[in-house]
C-alpha cells in the first residue's frame, strides 16, 4: 500500500519524536539540575521531560540502588532533591578523571569507577605465617550454630555493640548469607524531609526496633592529608552559607585509648542515605559500630537504632566531642542539653 505524501511526512515525525524521546531519555539523567534547568526552556518537550525527571530524582534519593526508594519532601523552599552521587558502599578516592556523572542504577565500583556490578568491598588477599592463603569460613549455613553453642567463625557478636564482624569476600558463602546483615545495604524505610534550619534530614518512615541495623555510612574515603585539604574548603563555603558538607572522620581507638586506626569519609558530593543524618548534642537516636567482614581491608562505619524508633522520628546522632570554636555553626537539635554549636572536627 502507497502512503502519502502528507502521511510519509507524519509517520516521519512520528519516528524522529519517538527518537527524540529515547534520546532525551538517555541523556538527561546524566545532567546536572541546573543543566537540566537550561535545558528545560528549549522547548516543550524538554520542558516535559525535565519535569519528569525531577519528580523521578525526588522519589528515590538512591537512584534505584537500593531496595527501598528513599523520597525526598520538601514543604519549605523551591529545591525538590538535594543532587550527589550516590554509592551503596564506601569507595576509593575518586580522582579528578572520574566521571562527575551518575545515571540511573550506575554505580561506582570500590576504586570509585563507573561500574555496572555492585563494588562491594575493598579486599586483600590474606595469608598465615606459612605463606597459605588464608579462607574465610566455609559453613554450610553460616546461621547454625552447633551443639556446643560455635557458629561461623566470621561472626563476632560485642555486648553492646551487636555484630562487629561478618562473613565477607574470603569467604564461601554468597551475598544472601544471614551474617552479611551490613552489606545489603538499606532495609528500613526511611525518608528525606527538608527542614528550615538543619537543611535535610533524615527520618525513619517505619518503626525501627532498637538493635535493628539502619545503614552504613558510605563515600569516598580520602587519605588525611586530602580530608585536610577538603575540610578547609569545605569550611570556607560553609561560612558563606547554604552548604553542607559531610566529611566523617573515625578513629578506632585501642583499650590503651591511643588513636589507631583513621578513616576519613567523604559523603558529600559521593555517598549515600546517612550523608542526611543531622547531629543531636543528646546522642540521638542512632549508635555507630565498625563493622569488619573477613578479607575486606577496611571496617564500615553502620548505624543501629540506639533505640525504638517511631515512624515519623528524625534519625540523630553525636558528630562528636564540641568544641568551643569560632568556627562552629549554630546547632538546632533542640535537645534540652543542646551545646548551641556543632562539633567541628579537627581534620
Ligand atoms: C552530614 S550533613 C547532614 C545533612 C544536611 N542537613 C544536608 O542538608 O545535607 C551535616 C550538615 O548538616 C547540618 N546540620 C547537621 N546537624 C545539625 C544541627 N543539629 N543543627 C544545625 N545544622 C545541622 C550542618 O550544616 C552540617 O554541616
Amino acid at each position: 500500500m502507497k502512503c502519502s505524501k502528507n502521511e510519509q511526512q507524519s509517520q516521519n515525525l512520528y519516528i524522529d519524536n519517538n527518537l527524540f524521546f529515547e534520546c532525551a531519555d538517555l541523556v538527561l539523567p546524566w545532567l546536572s539540575p541546573p543543566e537540566i534547568a537550561n535545558i528545560s526552556f528549549t522547548c516543550k518537550t524538554l520542558y516535559r521531560i525535565s519535569k519528569t525527571l525531577t519528580h523521578r530524582r525526588s522519589l528515590d534519593a538512591s537512584r534505584s540502588l537500593e531496595k527501598l526508594c528513599i523520597p525526598f519532601y520538601n514543604a519549605i523552599d523551591a529545591h525538590p532533591y538535594a543532587y550527589f552521587r550516590y554509592t551503596p558502599s564506601q569507595i576509593l578516592n575518586s580522582s579528578s578523571t572520574s566521571p562527575q556523572r551518575q545515571s540511573w542504577g550506575s554505580i561506582f565500583d570500590s576504586a570509585g569507577r563507573p561500574s555496572e556490578q555492585l563494588g562491594g568491598h575493598l579486599s586483600v588477599s590474606l595469608m598465615d605465617e606459612s605463606g597459605e592463603s588464608v579462607h574465610g569460613c566455609d559453613c554450610s549455613s553460616c546461621e547454625e550454630v552447633d551443639d556446643d553453642g560455635f557458629g561461623c567463625p566470621c561472626v563476632i557478636y560485642c555486648e553492646g555493640l551487636g555484630i562487629v564482624s561478618e562473613c565477607g569476600p574470603i569467604c564461601g558463602c554468597g551475598v544472601e548469607c544471614g551474617n552479611r546483615l551490613t552489606q545489603r545495604g538499606v532495609s528500613v524505610k526511611l525518608k528525606i524531609v527538608r527542614d528550615r534550619r538543619k537543611g535535610w534530614s533524615l527520618f525513619a518512615d517505619q518503626l525501627i526496633q532498637q538493635g535493628q541495623f539502619v545503614c552504613e555510612y558510605a563515600g569516598e574515603l580520602l587519605t588525611t592529608k586530602e580530608a585536610r585539604r577538603r575540610q578547609q574548603i569545605y569550611d570556607e563555603l560553609a561560612s558563606g552559607g547554604r552548604f553542607s558538607s559531610a566529611l566523617l572522620v573515625v578513629r578506632e581507638h585501642l583499650p590503651s585509648q591511643k588513636a589507631c586506626l583513621r578513616m576519613n569519609i567523604d559523603a558529600t558530593t559521593i555517598g549515600n542515605v546517612a550523608r542526611f543524618i543531622n547531629h543531636s548534642c543528646d546522642g540521638g537516636n542512632l549508635s555507630t559500630v565498625l563493622v569488619r567482614s573477613s578479607g575486606a581491608l577496611l571496617p564500615r562505619l553502620c548505624f543501629f537504632a540506639a533505640k525504638d524508633i517511631k515512624e515519623g522520628e528524625e534519625l540523630t546522632f553525636s558528630y562528636g566531642e564540641i568544641r568551643l570554636s569560632s568556627k562552629g555553626l549554630q546547632c538546632f537539635c533542640g535537645t534540652q542539653c543542646c551545646f548551641g554549636t556543632l562539633p567541628s572536627e579537627t581534620t
